[in-house]
Protein backbone atom coordinates (compact mmCIF):
# COMPACT_ATOMS: atom_id res chain seq x y z
CA UNK A 1 0.00 0.00 0.00
CA UNK A 2 1.28 3.38 -0.71
CA UNK A 3 1.63 5.49 2.40
CA UNK A 4 0.37 9.04 1.92
CA UNK A 5 2.29 12.02 3.05
CA UNK A 6 -0.69 14.35 3.21
CA UNK A 7 -2.39 15.49 6.17
CA UNK A 8 -5.79 17.86 6.20
CA UNK A 9 -5.61 21.32 5.33
CA UNK A 10 -7.60 24.31 5.88
CA UNK A 11 -7.99 25.49 2.17
CA UNK A 12 -8.53 28.88 1.17
CA UNK A 13 -11.70 29.65 0.84
CA UNK A 14 -13.01 27.23 3.28
CA UNK A 15 -14.11 29.30 6.55
CA UNK A 16 -11.56 28.42 9.31
CA UNK A 17 -8.51 31.22 9.03
CA UNK A 18 -5.84 30.66 11.75
CA UNK A 19 -3.18 32.12 12.52
CA UNK A 20 0.49 30.87 10.96
CA UNK A 21 2.01 28.79 13.37
CA UNK A 22 5.10 26.35 12.14
CA UNK A 23 6.48 23.26 13.55
CA UNK A 24 7.97 19.99 12.73
CA UNK A 25 11.71 19.16 12.75
CA UNK A 26 13.01 21.11 10.23
CA UNK A 27 11.84 24.63 11.88
CA UNK A 28 13.93 23.86 14.92
CA UNK A 29 16.37 25.83 16.48
CA UNK A 30 18.53 27.71 14.43
CA UNK A 31 16.43 26.60 11.31
CA UNK A 32 13.29 28.41 12.91
CA UNK A 33 11.89 30.35 10.04
CA UNK A 34 13.81 33.55 9.09
CA UNK A 35 11.17 35.53 6.78
CA UNK A 36 13.17 38.31 7.07
CA UNK A 37 13.03 40.96 3.95
CA UNK A 38 15.34 44.35 4.51
CA UNK A 39 18.79 45.53 5.14
CA UNK A 40 21.66 46.43 7.62
CA UNK A 41 23.67 49.05 6.75
CA UNK A 42 27.53 49.11 8.25
CA UNK A 43 27.60 45.84 10.01
CA UNK A 44 30.01 45.32 13.09
CA UNK A 45 33.53 44.36 12.17
CA UNK A 46 35.87 42.45 14.45
CA UNK A 47 39.35 42.57 13.03
CA UNK A 48 39.54 44.27 9.63
CA UNK A 49 38.68 43.29 6.19
CA UNK A 50 41.19 43.65 3.42
CA UNK A 51 40.68 47.06 1.24
CA UNK A 52 41.19 44.68 -1.61
CA UNK A 53 37.81 43.14 -1.05
CA UNK A 54 35.46 44.96 -3.23
CA UNK A 55 32.22 42.80 -4.07
CA UNK A 56 29.18 41.02 -3.16
CA UNK A 57 29.16 37.97 -1.40
CA UNK A 58 25.40 36.37 -2.52
CA UNK A 59 23.86 33.30 -1.19
CA UNK A 60 21.06 31.51 -0.99
CA UNK A 61 18.95 29.57 2.14
CA UNK A 62 15.51 27.95 1.48
CA UNK A 63 12.90 29.67 4.11
CA UNK A 64 9.60 28.51 4.02
CA UNK A 65 7.69 31.56 4.04
CA UNK A 66 3.86 29.45 5.13
CA UNK A 67 3.54 26.43 7.15
CA UNK A 68 3.52 23.62 4.98
CA UNK A 69 0.44 21.05 4.89
CA UNK A 70 2.02 17.91 4.50
CA UNK A 71 3.80 15.73 6.48
CA UNK A 72 7.51 15.17 6.66
CA UNK A 73 8.28 18.29 4.97
CA UNK A 74 11.68 18.66 4.45
CA UNK A 75 14.01 21.85 4.13
CA UNK A 76 15.06 21.73 -0.01
CA UNK A 77 11.22 22.63 -0.20
CA UNK A 78 11.41 26.02 1.63
CA UNK A 79 11.23 29.46 -0.70
CA UNK A 80 14.56 30.60 -1.68
CA UNK A 81 15.67 33.49 0.05
CA UNK A 82 19.10 35.71 -1.22
CA UNK A 83 21.72 37.19 1.33
CA UNK A 84 23.87 39.80 -0.06
CA UNK A 85 26.83 40.79 1.75
CA UNK A 86 28.10 43.70 0.03
CA UNK A 87 31.81 45.05 0.83
CA UNK A 88 33.48 48.00 0.16
CA UNK A 89 36.39 50.08 2.11
CA UNK A 90 36.89 47.42 4.49
CA UNK A 91 32.74 47.51 5.73
CA UNK A 92 29.53 45.44 4.77
CA UNK A 93 25.73 46.66 4.25
CA UNK A 94 23.45 42.89 4.58
CA UNK A 95 20.41 42.77 2.25
CA UNK A 96 17.77 40.42 2.32
CA UNK A 97 15.15 38.98 -0.04
CA UNK A 98 13.00 36.08 -1.52
CA UNK A 99 13.00 35.31 -4.57
CA UNK A 100 9.48 36.50 -6.48
CA UNK A 101 8.95 32.73 -8.02
CA UNK A 102 5.37 31.94 -9.07
CA UNK A 103 4.95 30.10 -6.31
CA UNK A 104 5.88 32.19 -3.66
CA UNK A 105 3.90 34.95 -5.05
CA UNK A 106 0.85 32.74 -5.61
CA UNK A 107 1.31 32.04 -1.57
CA UNK A 108 1.59 35.46 -0.74
CA UNK A 109 -1.67 36.00 -2.37
CA UNK A 110 -3.42 33.64 -0.37
CA UNK A 111 -1.39 34.03 3.01
CA UNK A 112 -0.69 30.37 3.17
CA UNK A 113 0.41 27.27 1.37
CA UNK A 114 -0.57 26.08 -1.54
CA UNK A 115 2.53 23.65 -3.14
CA UNK A 116 2.48 20.09 -1.67
CA UNK A 117 5.74 18.30 -1.34
CA UNK A 118 9.11 18.49 -2.93
CA UNK A 119 9.30 17.75 -6.54
CA UNK A 120 5.32 16.69 -6.69
CA UNK A 121 2.74 18.91 -8.35
CA UNK A 122 0.37 16.04 -7.69
CA UNK A 123 0.29 17.14 -3.67
CA UNK A 124 -1.02 21.08 -4.73
CA UNK A 125 -3.37 22.50 -3.81
CA UNK A 126 -6.10 22.24 -7.20
CA UNK A 127 -5.95 26.34 -7.07
CA UNK A 128 -2.32 26.77 -8.39
CA UNK A 129 -2.69 23.62 -10.78
CA UNK A 130 -0.38 24.84 -13.56
CA UNK A 131 1.04 27.42 -11.78
CA UNK A 132 5.02 27.22 -12.41
CA UNK A 133 6.52 25.91 -9.10
CA UNK A 134 10.19 25.89 -8.80
CA UNK A 135 11.38 28.04 -5.97
CA UNK A 136 15.02 28.90 -6.86
CA UNK A 137 16.72 28.43 -3.30
CA UNK A 138 20.11 26.17 -4.50
CA UNK A 139 22.48 28.64 -5.96
CA UNK A 140 22.61 32.08 -6.71
CA UNK A 141 25.12 33.23 -9.76
CA UNK A 142 26.02 36.41 -11.82
CA UNK A 143 25.57 35.86 -15.85
CA UNK A 144 25.83 39.05 -18.02
CA UNK A 145 24.42 41.50 -15.42
CA UNK A 146 21.91 39.67 -13.70
CA UNK A 147 21.65 37.25 -10.58
CA UNK A 148 19.80 33.26 -11.45
CA UNK A 149 18.28 31.93 -8.90
CA UNK A 150 18.74 28.45 -9.09
CA UNK A 151 16.53 25.02 -8.71
CA UNK A 152 17.55 22.05 -10.49
CA UNK A 153 13.55 21.25 -10.93
CA UNK A 154 12.45 24.72 -13.15
CA UNK A 155 14.12 27.87 -15.02
CA UNK A 156 16.27 30.32 -13.62
CA UNK A 157 14.78 33.47 -11.66
CA UNK A 158 16.76 36.22 -12.80
CA UNK A 159 17.23 39.46 -10.10
CA UNK A 160 19.05 42.67 -9.53
CA UNK A 161 22.43 42.51 -8.36
CA UNK A 162 21.96 46.04 -6.93
CA UNK A 163 18.63 45.89 -5.33
CA UNK A 164 17.69 42.21 -5.73
CA UNK A 165 14.43 42.88 -7.41
CA UNK A 166 13.24 39.75 -8.74
CA UNK A 167 12.75 40.40 -12.83
CA UNK A 168 10.94 37.08 -13.80
CA UNK A 169 11.84 33.73 -15.54
CA UNK A 170 15.07 33.94 -17.20
CA UNK A 171 15.01 32.15 -20.89
CA UNK A 172 18.16 33.33 -22.04
CA UNK A 173 16.73 36.04 -24.47
CA UNK A 174 14.18 33.08 -25.67
CA UNK A 175 17.39 30.64 -25.94
CA UNK A 176 16.17 28.44 -23.73
CA UNK A 177 13.47 27.25 -22.98
CA UNK A 178 13.69 23.64 -21.23
CA UNK A 179 11.25 23.20 -17.67
CA UNK A 180 14.14 22.35 -16.13
CA UNK A 181 17.62 23.95 -15.54
CA UNK A 182 20.84 22.83 -13.25
CA UNK A 183 21.56 24.69 -10.17
CA UNK A 184 25.53 24.16 -11.00
CA UNK A 185 26.18 26.29 -14.23
CA UNK A 186 30.07 26.61 -15.15
CA UNK A 187 31.65 29.43 -15.90
CA UNK A 188 34.80 28.67 -17.89
CA UNK A 189 37.12 31.40 -16.86
CA UNK A 190 39.38 30.67 -20.02
CA UNK A 191 36.67 31.07 -23.15
CA UNK A 192 33.55 33.03 -21.15
CA UNK A 193 31.20 30.16 -21.69
CA UNK A 194 28.60 28.76 -19.32
CA UNK A 195 27.98 25.03 -19.38
CA UNK A 196 24.84 24.47 -18.63
CA UNK A 197 22.44 21.61 -18.46
CA UNK A 198 18.54 20.27 -17.43
CA UNK A 199 18.27 16.77 -16.69
CA UNK A 200 14.41 15.26 -16.08
CA UNK A 201 14.44 17.66 -19.31
CA UNK A 202 11.27 16.28 -20.66
CA UNK A 203 9.42 16.18 -17.02
CA UNK A 204 9.43 13.96 -14.51
CA UNK A 205 10.87 10.34 -14.28
CA UNK A 206 12.35 11.61 -17.99
CA UNK A 207 15.84 10.26 -18.52
CA UNK A 208 16.56 13.15 -20.98
CA UNK A 209 19.18 15.52 -20.34
CA UNK A 210 19.99 18.35 -22.35
CA UNK A 211 22.90 20.28 -22.67
CA UNK A 212 23.89 23.56 -23.64
CA UNK A 213 26.64 26.01 -24.14
CA UNK A 214 26.15 30.14 -23.50
CA UNK A 215 29.09 32.18 -25.23
CA UNK A 216 30.65 34.99 -23.57
CA UNK A 217 28.05 37.05 -25.77
CA UNK A 218 25.15 35.54 -24.96
CA UNK A 219 24.41 33.47 -27.62
CA UNK A 220 23.23 29.71 -27.56
CA UNK A 221 26.50 27.66 -29.45
CA UNK A 222 25.37 24.39 -28.32
CA UNK A 223 22.22 22.09 -27.56
CA UNK A 224 22.73 18.63 -27.69
CA UNK A 225 19.85 16.20 -26.13
CA UNK A 226 21.30 12.81 -24.20
CA UNK A 227 20.17 9.75 -22.25
CA UNK A 228 20.79 8.87 -19.12
CA UNK A 229 20.85 4.91 -17.86
CA UNK A 230 18.37 5.68 -15.44
CA UNK A 231 16.49 8.82 -14.15
CA UNK A 232 18.36 9.99 -10.88
CA UNK A 233 19.93 13.27 -9.65
CA UNK A 234 22.30 14.92 -11.85
CA UNK A 235 23.40 18.04 -9.16
CA UNK A 236 26.68 19.19 -10.16
CA UNK A 237 28.90 18.48 -12.80
CA UNK A 238 32.46 19.18 -13.58
CA UNK A 239 34.13 20.76 -17.16
CA UNK A 240 37.27 20.39 -18.36
CA UNK A 241 38.88 22.54 -21.48
CA UNK A 242 37.09 20.00 -23.88
CA UNK A 243 34.53 17.52 -21.82
CA UNK A 244 31.98 17.81 -19.55
CA UNK A 245 31.30 15.36 -16.63
CA UNK A 246 27.98 14.82 -15.14
CA UNK A 247 27.66 12.20 -12.00
CA UNK A 248 24.55 10.63 -11.85
CA UNK A 249 23.46 9.60 -8.71
CA UNK A 250 21.75 6.32 -7.49
CA UNK A 251 18.84 8.19 -6.02
CA UNK A 252 16.11 7.71 -8.40
CA UNK A 253 12.52 9.04 -9.67
CA UNK A 254 9.52 6.99 -10.54
CA UNK A 255 6.71 8.33 -11.82
CA UNK A 256 3.86 5.87 -10.33
CA UNK A 257 5.37 6.68 -6.50
CA UNK A 258 4.98 10.41 -7.31
CA UNK A 259 1.53 10.17 -8.75
CA UNK A 260 0.92 8.17 -5.39
CA UNK A 261 2.06 11.24 -3.69
CA UNK A 262 5.29 9.98 -2.72
CA UNK A 263 8.46 11.08 -2.74
CA UNK A 264 9.92 12.38 -5.93
CA UNK A 265 13.43 10.61 -5.27
CA UNK A 266 14.26 7.10 -3.72
CA UNK A 267 17.39 5.91 -2.41
CA UNK A 268 19.02 3.01 -4.66
CA UNK A 269 21.34 0.81 -2.17
CA UNK A 270 22.19 -1.80 -4.69
CA UNK A 271 22.61 0.86 -7.86
CA UNK A 272 25.75 2.16 -9.47
CA UNK A 273 27.06 5.36 -9.57
CA UNK A 274 27.72 6.69 -12.85
CA UNK A 275 29.72 9.22 -14.75
CA UNK A 276 28.31 10.29 -18.39
CA UNK A 277 30.98 11.96 -20.57
CA UNK A 278 30.24 14.52 -23.39
CA UNK A 279 32.57 16.66 -25.25
CA UNK A 280 31.82 20.30 -25.17
CA UNK A 281 31.95 21.77 -28.49
CA UNK A 282 29.90 20.46 -31.71
CA UNK A 283 28.52 16.87 -29.54
CA UNK A 284 25.94 14.86 -30.92
CA UNK A 285 23.26 12.57 -28.76
CA UNK A 286 25.64 9.39 -29.52
CA UNK A 287 28.69 11.06 -27.91
CA UNK A 288 27.59 10.43 -24.72
CA UNK A 289 29.42 7.83 -22.48
CA UNK A 290 28.69 6.70 -18.97
CA UNK A 291 31.21 4.81 -16.82
CA UNK A 292 30.15 3.14 -13.69
CA UNK A 293 31.75 2.06 -10.05
CA UNK A 294 29.91 1.29 -6.59
CA UNK A 295 27.13 2.48 -5.55
CA UNK A 296 28.13 5.69 -3.78
CA UNK A 297 26.32 9.25 -2.59
CA UNK A 298 27.79 12.15 -4.45
CA UNK A 299 28.66 15.32 -2.76
CA UNK A 300 29.99 18.69 -4.73
CA UNK A 301 32.58 18.56 -7.82
CA UNK A 302 36.22 20.41 -6.57
CA UNK A 303 37.43 21.33 -9.91
CA UNK A 304 37.86 19.17 -13.49
CA UNK A 305 40.59 19.00 -15.60
CA UNK A 306 42.52 16.52 -18.30
CA UNK A 307 46.33 15.73 -17.22
CA UNK A 308 48.94 15.31 -19.72
CA UNK A 309 47.95 12.08 -20.85
CA UNK A 310 44.62 13.13 -22.11
CA UNK A 311 42.54 11.64 -19.37
CA UNK A 312 40.30 13.48 -17.14
CA UNK A 313 40.58 14.28 -13.35
CA UNK A 314 37.55 14.82 -11.81
CA UNK A 315 37.71 16.08 -7.91
CA UNK A 316 34.70 15.52 -5.86
CA UNK A 317 33.16 14.48 -2.52
CA UNK A 318 31.86 11.09 -2.48
CA UNK A 319 30.09 9.44 0.71
CA UNK A 320 29.44 6.08 1.54
CA UNK A 321 25.38 6.34 1.73
CA UNK A 322 22.74 7.93 1.47
CA UNK A 323 22.84 10.98 2.67
CA UNK A 324 19.49 12.45 1.55
CA UNK A 325 17.85 10.53 4.31
CA UNK A 326 14.75 12.06 3.69
CA UNK A 327 14.66 10.02 0.34
CA UNK A 328 14.35 6.89 1.85
CA UNK A 329 14.65 3.41 -0.48
CA UNK A 330 11.07 2.03 -1.42
CA UNK A 331 11.72 -0.85 0.44
CA UNK A 332 12.37 1.17 4.00
CA UNK A 333 10.44 -0.06 6.74
CA UNK A 334 8.55 2.80 8.71
CA UNK A 335 10.32 3.60 11.53
CA UNK A 336 13.78 2.41 10.15
CA UNK A 337 15.86 5.27 11.94
CA UNK A 338 18.00 6.96 9.30
CA UNK A 339 22.12 6.87 9.13
CA UNK A 340 23.86 9.54 10.43
CA UNK A 341 27.61 9.28 10.02
CA UNK A 342 29.36 9.05 6.89
CA UNK A 343 32.51 8.07 4.97
CA UNK A 344 32.89 11.47 3.04
CA UNK A 345 36.40 12.03 1.24
CA UNK A 346 37.45 13.66 -1.32
CA UNK A 347 37.87 11.35 -4.75
CA UNK A 348 40.18 12.19 -7.36
CA UNK A 349 38.79 9.95 -10.06
CA UNK A 350 40.48 9.82 -13.75
CA UNK A 351 38.74 8.78 -16.94
CA UNK A 352 40.03 7.34 -20.21
CA UNK A 353 37.65 9.79 -22.58
CA UNK A 354 38.58 6.44 -25.10
CA UNK A 355 37.88 4.02 -22.64
CA UNK A 356 33.97 2.13 -24.23
CA UNK A 357 30.72 3.22 -22.60
CA UNK A 358 30.30 0.79 -19.72
CA UNK A 359 33.78 0.87 -18.24
CA UNK A 360 33.79 0.49 -15.20
CA UNK A 361 36.10 2.65 -12.36
CA UNK A 362 37.80 2.71 -8.92
CA UNK A 363 38.59 5.81 -7.20
CA UNK A 364 42.24 6.73 -8.58
CA UNK A 365 43.26 8.76 -4.87
CA UNK A 366 41.35 9.73 -2.17
CA UNK A 367 42.70 13.02 -0.29
CA UNK A 368 41.27 11.88 3.26
CA UNK A 369 38.83 14.22 4.58
CA UNK A 370 35.09 14.38 5.64
CA UNK A 371 33.61 17.07 4.15
CA UNK A 372 31.54 18.77 1.76
CA UNK A 373 31.11 21.89 -0.09
CA UNK A 374 33.78 21.79 -2.41
CA UNK A 375 35.05 25.52 -3.71
CA UNK A 376 38.19 25.95 -5.31
CA UNK A 377 39.95 29.14 -6.88
CA UNK A 378 37.43 29.53 -10.16
CA UNK A 379 39.70 31.44 -12.26
CA UNK A 380 41.19 28.28 -12.48
CA UNK A 381 38.23 26.09 -13.40
CA UNK A 382 38.71 23.45 -16.13
CA UNK A 383 42.08 23.20 -15.34
CA UNK A 384 45.24 22.08 -13.50
CA UNK A 385 45.06 23.14 -9.88
CA UNK A 386 46.22 22.04 -6.53
CA UNK A 387 44.40 24.28 -4.14
CA UNK A 388 40.48 23.20 -2.66
CA UNK A 389 38.37 24.49 0.57
CA UNK A 390 35.86 22.17 2.33
CA UNK A 391 33.31 22.40 5.18
CA UNK A 392 34.89 19.67 7.27
CA UNK A 393 33.18 17.53 9.77
CA UNK A 394 36.27 16.87 12.68
CA UNK A 395 33.93 14.49 15.13
CA UNK A 396 37.02 14.46 17.57
CA UNK A 397 36.50 18.35 17.99
CA UNK A 398 33.89 18.96 21.25
CA UNK A 399 30.27 19.69 20.56
CA UNK A 400 28.06 21.31 22.95
CA UNK A 401 25.51 19.09 22.74
CA UNK A 402 23.72 20.76 25.49
CA UNK A 403 23.67 24.09 24.62
CA UNK A 404 23.03 23.82 21.32
CA UNK A 405 20.93 20.66 20.62
CA UNK A 406 21.51 18.41 17.24
CA UNK A 407 23.50 20.36 14.83
CA UNK A 408 21.15 21.70 12.45
CA UNK A 409 22.17 21.36 9.04
CA UNK A 410 25.19 18.80 9.68
CA UNK A 411 27.88 18.93 12.09
CA UNK A 412 30.27 20.95 9.62
CA UNK A 413 32.59 21.95 12.64
CA UNK A 414 35.67 23.50 10.24
CA UNK A 415 36.48 25.31 7.29
CA UNK A 416 39.63 23.12 5.39
CA UNK A 417 42.04 24.37 3.17
CA UNK A 418 43.96 21.82 1.31
CA UNK A 419 46.81 21.00 -1.56
CA UNK A 420 46.45 17.72 -3.79
CA UNK A 421 50.72 19.15 -4.47
CA UNK A 422 51.76 18.24 -0.81
CA UNK A 423 48.52 17.09 0.20
CA UNK A 424 48.51 18.95 3.07
CA UNK A 425 46.04 20.30 5.40
CA UNK A 426 45.13 23.36 7.30
CA UNK A 427 41.74 23.76 9.47
CA UNK A 428 39.74 26.49 11.26
CA UNK A 429 37.75 24.66 14.16
CA UNK A 430 34.75 27.52 14.61
CA UNK A 431 34.11 26.21 17.86
CA UNK A 432 31.87 23.51 19.98
CA UNK A 433 29.06 26.05 19.42
CA UNK A 434 29.68 26.71 15.78
CA UNK A 435 29.02 25.21 12.41
CA UNK A 436 29.36 26.78 9.33
CA UNK A 437 27.84 27.20 5.83
CA UNK A 438 29.35 26.88 2.34
CA UNK A 439 32.53 29.42 1.63
CA UNK A 440 33.33 31.07 -1.19
CA UNK A 441 37.38 31.74 -2.66
CA UNK A 442 38.30 35.64 -3.63
CA UNK A 443 41.60 35.76 -5.75
CA UNK A 444 44.31 38.33 -3.57
CA UNK A 445 44.27 39.85 -6.45
CA UNK A 446 43.63 39.15 -10.37
CA UNK A 447 47.08 38.17 -10.92
CA UNK A 448 47.50 36.11 -7.58
CA UNK A 449 48.63 32.71 -8.00
CA UNK A 450 46.31 30.05 -7.91
CA UNK A 451 44.47 29.25 -4.15
CA UNK A 452 45.84 32.48 -2.73
CA UNK A 453 43.51 35.16 -1.58
CA UNK A 454 40.70 34.94 1.10
CA UNK A 455 37.79 31.96 2.24
CA UNK A 456 34.98 33.79 3.16
CA UNK A 457 31.49 32.03 4.47
CA UNK A 458 28.85 32.23 7.08
CA UNK A 459 29.11 30.57 10.68
CA UNK A 460 26.13 29.40 12.42
CA UNK A 461 26.21 30.56 16.02
CA UNK A 462 24.48 27.74 17.15
CA UNK A 463 24.20 28.67 21.15
CA UNK A 464 23.71 32.52 20.40
CA UNK A 465 21.12 32.11 17.03
CA UNK A 466 23.21 34.61 15.29
CA UNK A 467 25.49 34.29 12.03
CA UNK A 468 28.68 35.81 11.40
CA UNK A 469 30.55 36.06 8.27
CA UNK A 470 34.40 35.08 8.60
CA UNK A 471 37.54 35.85 6.54
CA UNK A 472 39.90 33.94 6.45
CA UNK A 473 43.65 34.50 4.92
CA UNK A 474 44.37 31.38 2.20
CA UNK A 475 48.40 32.20 2.55
CA UNK A 476 48.36 31.59 6.93
CA UNK A 477 47.55 28.57 8.54
CA UNK A 478 43.81 28.47 8.75
CA UNK A 479 44.49 27.31 12.63
CA UNK A 480 45.15 31.09 13.19
CA UNK A 481 41.42 31.73 13.09
CA UNK A 482 39.98 34.44 10.90
CA UNK A 483 41.37 38.39 10.18
CA UNK A 484 37.93 39.49 10.07
CA UNK A 485 34.59 38.45 11.64
CA UNK A 486 31.59 40.67 10.64
CA UNK A 487 28.49 40.08 12.96
CA UNK A 488 24.94 39.83 11.81
CA UNK A 489 22.68 41.11 14.41
CA UNK A 490 20.39 37.84 13.74
CA UNK A 491 20.42 34.35 12.39
CA UNK A 492 19.62 33.32 8.64
CA UNK A 493 19.54 29.78 8.32
CA UNK A 494 20.96 26.43 6.86
CA UNK A 495 22.18 27.56 3.12
CA UNK A 496 22.69 26.53 0.00
CA UNK A 497 25.21 27.89 -2.50
CA UNK A 498 26.94 31.34 -2.94
CA UNK A 499 29.17 33.01 -4.91
CA UNK A 500 31.22 36.74 -4.83
CA UNK A 501 31.00 39.01 -7.74
CA UNK A 502 33.40 42.04 -7.77
CA UNK A 503 31.96 45.46 -7.79
CA UNK A 504 33.32 46.48 -10.95
CA UNK A 505 31.54 43.72 -13.11
CA UNK A 506 28.06 44.73 -11.77
CA UNK A 507 29.04 48.19 -12.37
CA UNK A 508 29.71 47.67 -15.84
CA UNK A 509 26.95 44.81 -16.21
CA UNK A 510 24.87 48.34 -14.97
CA UNK A 511 25.46 50.46 -18.16
CA UNK A 512 25.69 47.75 -20.87
CA UNK A 513 22.14 46.41 -19.59
CA UNK A 514 20.32 49.61 -18.14
CA UNK A 515 17.88 48.04 -15.30
CA UNK A 516 14.50 49.75 -16.90
CA UNK A 517 15.23 47.79 -19.67
CA UNK A 518 14.95 44.64 -18.31
CA UNK A 519 11.24 43.22 -18.28
CA UNK A 520 9.34 42.58 -15.53
CA UNK A 521 7.33 39.52 -14.51
CA UNK A 522 3.77 40.29 -14.46
CA UNK A 523 2.47 39.19 -10.89
CA UNK A 524 -0.73 38.56 -11.56
CA UNK A 525 -0.30 37.26 -15.04
CA UNK A 526 1.96 34.51 -13.78
CA UNK A 527 0.02 32.96 -10.39
CA UNK A 528 -2.75 32.21 -12.50
CA UNK A 529 -3.62 28.44 -13.13
CA UNK A 530 -3.34 26.75 -15.81
CA UNK A 531 -5.72 23.85 -15.71
CA UNK A 532 -4.68 20.56 -17.13
CA UNK A 533 -1.44 21.80 -17.18
CA UNK A 534 0.34 19.10 -15.26
CA UNK A 535 -1.71 16.17 -14.10
CA UNK A 536 -1.93 13.45 -16.78
CA UNK A 537 -3.63 10.23 -17.14
CA UNK A 538 -7.28 11.94 -15.68
CA UNK A 539 -5.20 12.28 -11.94
CA UNK A 540 -6.20 15.49 -10.21
CA UNK A 541 -3.90 16.71 -6.92
CA UNK A 542 -3.96 14.55 -3.80
CA UNK A 543 -5.49 16.41 -1.21
CA UNK A 544 -6.92 15.32 2.41
CA UNK A 545 -4.97 11.86 1.57
CA UNK A 546 -7.38 10.85 -1.38
CA UNK A 547 -6.13 10.80 -4.69
CA UNK A 548 -9.06 12.15 -6.67
CA UNK A 549 -9.69 10.96 -10.26
CA UNK A 550 -10.99 14.33 -12.06
CA UNK A 551 -14.01 12.70 -13.79
CA UNK A 552 -15.53 13.18 -9.59
CA UNK A 553 -14.44 16.31 -9.16
CA UNK A 554 -12.61 17.80 -6.46
CA UNK A 555 -15.35 19.99 -5.34
CA UNK A 556 -16.86 18.25 -2.02
CA UNK A 557 -14.60 16.36 -1.16
CA UNK A 558 -11.78 18.36 0.07
CA UNK A 559 -13.44 21.66 0.70
CA UNK A 560 -12.25 23.34 -2.45
CA UNK A 561 -14.63 25.76 -3.67
CA UNK A 562 -12.71 26.89 -6.87
CA UNK A 563 -11.20 29.19 -4.91
CA UNK A 564 -11.02 33.05 -4.71
C1 LIG B 1 22.48 20.02 -2.15
C2 LIG B 1 21.72 19.57 -3.03
C3 LIG B 1 20.37 19.87 -3.45
C4 LIG B 1 19.82 19.07 -4.43
C5 LIG B 1 18.53 19.28 -4.89
C6 LIG B 1 17.76 20.29 -4.35
O1 LIG B 1 16.48 20.50 -4.76
C7 LIG B 1 18.29 21.11 -3.36
O2 LIG B 1 17.44 22.08 -2.88
C8 LIG B 1 17.89 23.02 -1.96
C9 LIG B 1 19.60 20.91 -2.91
FE1 LIG C 1 24.65 22.00 -4.99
Amino acid sequence: MAHIDIIPVDLPGSDSKKPLKFSGDIFQGFNAPCRFEGSVEQLEVLGEIPRSIDGTFYRVMPDHHYPPFVQNEIHFNGDGVISAFKIENGECDFQQMAVRTHRFLAEKKHRRALFGKYRNAYTDNPLVEGVLRTISNTNIVFHRGVLLALKEDGPPFAMDPTTLETFGVWDFQGQIKTPTFTAHPKFDPLTGDMVCYGYEAKGDASKDIVVYNVDKEGRKTDEVWVKAPWCGMIHDIGITRNYIIFPLTPITVDADRIKRGGNHFAWQPKLDQAYGILPRRGAKSEDMKWFYADNAFHGHVANAYENEEGNIVIDLTVADGNVFYFFPPDESRVGEPPRVKFNSPMHRWVFDPKAPDGTRYKPHELFDTQGEFARSDDRYLGQPYNHFFLCVIDPTKPYNFQRCGPPVGGLFNCYGHFNWKNHSKSIWFAGDCSTVQEPVFIPRSHDAPEGDGYLMGLVNRLDELRNDLVILDTARPFEEGPIAVVKLPFKLRTGLHGNFVESKDIKEWNERLPRDQIPRQNVDEVIKAKAGSVYKDGLKPIMNGILQPAANGVKGTNGVNGGH
